[in-house]
């Protein structure tokens, strides 16, 4: 189990003095990234996730006892060296940092969460790691470890309690983490990603332990180069970022909302088969407005209120150039819980240069006309018969509203602006109309239509009289008795989204929505709601969250070496998760798959949204393979353990 610290370099110089000696030595044969070199230790490994090939004659090289080396498919191909160090690059007068590569053994490698396997270490394995004596004597396998750790995390009451046993076990046996995530995703996705994660960021000061992501602040401005370099592993393939300023509906978190990033990349790995050393999480740190935070003693964030402005914005472009820099041009990065105010900014900047996607305003764009979609077969006719009003007119509501025109626009031909208006929204100021306009925040303009001011949710529902009502205000219980009520006296099958999260936001709850639509509501949230019986029949809500898609879509952009993200591509994202629904699913009123099927959906995600990169020239990795679906499901990351020498 090779593992690249910089520890063993500060307690032992003649390890990391073999490093520049060793890259000189032996040209061609580099270390890249510490992920492959774990792959390339382990027997049995031949191809690590997302593609790249570990060289079988670099296996059989290790066999024979070579040096601990790794040499990618470009490395061999080209004869050429990748410098992921930045060392070679380096001028003699800049700064290194002094990575260093030694094998884990013994207790060193009961510590290293990539490759520990606490009692599942085999007699052979324990006698060649020097962990004799170090474990007891039992050997147990990875299912009755996860056998045991749910019986453990069933026994905490408060799901804090175990989303804290969760980040535990991430930081101590990764795979066994995955497994768990994986084999139980119905039971484990409420834990470490909605509702609980957004608990966990409002307490994240006071349950730190460890810290995990990579944490970039103000006070690191001209430095974020050499901060990202200070992250153990090299070959980054997609970054979660979020700068915490609207997580979840809880609002400005600060520093806080580090939980977000990681809980996300931990999706990407168990949903979407990214393996996790391709995944960095990070928080920008520009400070937080939020008073309780500021005289919080545990705040782990910088204590001052938020940069605006050009420093925002300077700090902002630091961090995309030098993620360009250090990890390429197609690496992917998510914005993930800005505020409006940034959050369509920086999507319009970055959109041209980068590989980039903001999660709220078009993954979620992307499962809501999925689900959409699905539901026309329960409530009949097309999209474009449909009348949409939304509470909320922020990044979620907007970003659905114009996915929803741009497919309507596409089946039947008519202009964009044509479509939108069949499209309603409400803010906090009441319903977006044409005479509102001067002062409406950019991204809110375009469904300014004409129509006399109306101010609460109730007479614009009576007034519009929707087919789909959807919620994106982030405020919880919006959706009253009445406004549901009335949109259920003029539709037989009212549609009905509350997507605000976490379950204390969510506008309406599934049990409000059946029992006040009489069992009639066609529903589905962003948090997870239990099944409800009403009048003797049992409902299942779906869960409209974009964990449905961010999984698959990312994988397929990786997987395609895609360069820009395309309105298409979520479009095909949408028409791969509707498809996936079952008479099964609609039977029980579900407009939504369950997600115990997810790593086959998000594969079906992913091949499709591929075949649109190849389709419209935004693909990369050449030549496209024949079978994308194939190519999907075969490269994703398994939690399995891997036989050590
Ligand atoms: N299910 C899912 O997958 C996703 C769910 N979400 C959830 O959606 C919610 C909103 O997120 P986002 O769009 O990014 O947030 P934004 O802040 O961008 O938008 C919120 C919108 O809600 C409006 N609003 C706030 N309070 C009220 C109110 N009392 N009545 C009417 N409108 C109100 C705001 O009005 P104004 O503009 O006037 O201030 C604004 O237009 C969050 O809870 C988030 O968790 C987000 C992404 C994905
Ligand atoms: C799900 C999500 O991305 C949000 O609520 O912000
Ligand atoms: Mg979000």
């Amino acid at each position: 189990m090779i593992s690249l610290n910089r520890s063993s370099f500060l307690n032992n110089k003649s390890i990391s003095g073999s490093c520049s000696p060793f890259l000189g030595r032996h040209r061609g044969l580099v270390p890249s990234a510490p992920s492959s070199l774990k792959i390339v230790a382990a027997v049995s490994s031949d191809r690590d996730l997302n593609g790249s090939v570990v060289m079988e004659s670099t296996l059989k090289a290790l066999r024979d006892g070579a040096s601990v080396v790794e040499m990618d498919a470009k490395t061999a191909v080209a004869g050429g060296v990748q410098d992921v160090y930045g060392e070679d690059t380096a001028t003699e007068d800049q700064l290194v940092t002094p990575w260093a590569l030694s094998v884990a053994s013994g207790y060193t490698l009961l510590r290293d969460p990539h490759h520990n396997k606490g009692l599942a270490f085999t007699d052979k394995e324990r006698d060649a790691h020097y962990l004799r004596g170090l474990l007891p004597p039992s050997v147990v396998s990875q299912e009755l470890q996860v056998k045991k750790m749910m019986h453990i995390i069933r026994q905490y009451q408060v799901p804090i309690q175990r989303y804290m046993a969760m980040m535990d076990l991430q930081e101590r046996n990764e795979k066994l983490f995955y497994k768990l995530l994986i084999d139980h995703v119905e039971e484990m996705l409420p834990i470490v990603y909605t509702p609980t994660v957004g608990e966990a960021c409002q307490k994240y000061g006071s349950i730190f332990s460890r810290p995990q992501g990579l944490y970039i602040s103000l006070k690191e401005k001209g430095r974020i180069l050499e901060v990202l370099r200070n992250w153990p592993e090299k070959n980054i393939q997609v970054i979660v970022v979020t700068d915490g300023e609207r997580i979840l509906g809880l609002g400005d978190l600060g520093c806080h909302g580090m939980g977000i990033p990681v809980g996300k990349l931990s999706l990407y790995t168990a949903l979407g088969g990214v393996r996790p050393s391709a995944c960095l999480p990070v928080t920008i740190d520009v400070g937080t407005n939020n008073e309780k935070l500021l005289n919080d003693e545990f705040y782990i964030g910088l204590r001052q209120r938020r940069a605006t402005g050009q420093e925002y914005a300077e700090l902002l472009h630091e961090f995309m150039t030098a993620v360009k820099q250090n990890y390429g041009e197609k690496v992917l990065i998510q914005f993930e819980d800005f505020a409006n105010h940034n959050a369509f900014d920086l999507l319009a900047k970055y959109g041209t240069t980068h590989l980039v996607f903001n999660d709220d305003i078009q993954g979620t764009a992307s499962v809501v006309l999925a689900g959409l979609i699905a539901a026309l077969k329960l409530v009949g006719g097309t999209l474009a018969d449909q009348r949409f009003l939304f509470l909320g007119a922020g990044e979620a509501g907007t970003g659905i509203a114009e996915l929803i025109a741009l497919e309507m626009s596409k089946q039947t031909n008519m202009p964009l602006e044509e479509t939108r208006k069949n499209i309603w929204l409400v803010d906090s100021k009441g319903l977006i109309v044409s005479s509102r306009r001067e002062s409406l925040q950019h991204f809110k303009k375009p469904w300014a239509h004409e129509h006399e001011p109306i101010k609460t949710l109730l007479e614009a529902v009576n007034d519009i009289k929707p087919t789909v009502l959807i919620g994106t205000s982030g405020v919880g219980r919006t959706f009253t008795r009445e406004v549901v009520e009335a949109i259920a006296s003029f539709n037989e099958k009212p549609v009905i989204l509350s997507l605000s999260n976490p379950t204390s936001q969510s506008e309406c709850t599934a049990e409000e929505a059946y029992t006040w639509s009489k069992g009639r509501a066609i529903f589905a949230s962003g948090s997870p709601f239990p099944p409800v019986e009403y009048e003797g029949k049992v409902y299942v809500p779906g869960q409209a969250n974009n964990a449905y898609i961010f999984p698959g879509l990312g994988l397929g952009l990786l997987m395609s070496g895609a360069i820009r993200v395309h309105d298409d591509m979520l479009l095909a994202a949408s028409q791969a998760l509707a498809s996936q629904v079952t008479q099964d699913d609609f039977d029980n009123g579900r407009i939504y798959p369950p997600f115990t099927n997810i790593r086959k959906i998000s594969a079906h995600i992913a091949a499709k949204v591929a075949a649109k990169a190849y389709e419209l020239g935004l693909a990369s990795r050449l030549p496209q393979p024949r079978d994308l679906l194939h190519c999907a499901e075969s490269s994703m990351y398994s939690p399995s353990y891997r036989s050590y020498r």
